[in-house]
């Protein structure tokens, strides 16, 4: 049976997505997930992504890694799939749609999608790094020589082993570049490779650079292999992260069937 799909990137992070609105899609065979994911044998993306009605907003989003699992929020996704639902015509410049983590809110304007991520209360500082989760899981670390970081090799080692051992997290190592900007590359979690940039992992780094002093602005620019990622935020009374939103270019590459 064919099967159209779209291919969006953000910011480098790529995702065949597929509008699932009839549920013809077979969410059970994880092997044939990873193979549209399989840059030889297949499509090729970091991710899967599928839409589908949804009884209360204007749709549902599924994600899934390059592994094939379904897996938690996905920012870049969420970004991309906010663009698909334009094209579609579901929706014109704003919507609220539902991932597995709960209702996000997205504004699209020119190719740029402003997407809300969930509140964040529960930041972990550790000697060398810390961890919190913006809709997936984040390690964070300040590191010296960025640009020449083994990220695929150090990321593995961290995201296997203790404490994340096989559920594992995503590894997010950082230089700050000035007072609000800081520079990121991310190990993907599922993907098991760095990724040109990682939607919930700027989320991260953002809310990681506040909290620990390394920056003092709630806007703050983040520069990854895949191009500027902007992340917004306020803080409540109880010293929550709020009103979080993730902003950046949303592109579809190309369709087919395959
Ligand atoms: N690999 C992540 C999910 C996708 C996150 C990333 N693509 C993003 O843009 O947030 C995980 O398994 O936790």
């Amino acid at each position: 049976m064919t099967l159209n799909f779209y291919k969006y990137q953000g910011t480098g992070n790529d995702f065949v997505i597929i509008d699932n609105r009839s549920l013809s899609f077979d969410k059970s065979n994880s092997k044939n997930i990873a193979k549209l994911c399989d840059r030889r044998f297949g499509i090729g993306a970091d991710g899967l992504i599928l839409l589908e009605n949804h009884p209360k907003v204007d749709f549902r989003m599924v994600y899934y890694n390059a592994d094939g699992n379904e897996s938690s929020m996905c920012g870049n996704g969420g970004r991309c799939i906010t663009a698909f639902a334009k094209f579609l015509g579901i929706i014109d410049r704003a919507t609220t749609f539902e991932a597995i983590d709960g209702l996000h809110k997205a504004e699209i304007e020119k190719g740029i999608v402003k997407l809300q991520m969930q509140d964040v209360s529960n930041i972990e500082t550790f000697e060398n790094h810390l961890f919190l989760d913006t809709g997936s899981p984040h390690h964070v670390e300040l590191v010296d020589n960025l640009k020449d970081f083994d990220v695929k090799n150090k990321g593995a080692e961290i995201r296997y082993g203790a404490p994340y051992n096989e559920v594992g997290s995503n590894i997010n190592f950082v230089k700050q570049n000035s007072e609000n900007s800081f520079a990121v590359r991310t190990y993907e979690r599922g993907v098991e490779d760095e990724t040109l940039s990682c939607g919930t992992g700027v989320t991260a780094v953002a809310l990681a650079m506040h909290i620990s002093g390394k920056t003092t602005s709630k806007q703050v620019d983040l520069e990854t292999q895949g191009g500027k990622l902007k992340i917004a935020f306020d803080i409540s009374e109880s010293g929550d992260y709020n009103n979080i939103w993730l902003i950046g270019p949303a592109t579809q590459v190309f369709k087919g069937e395959i």
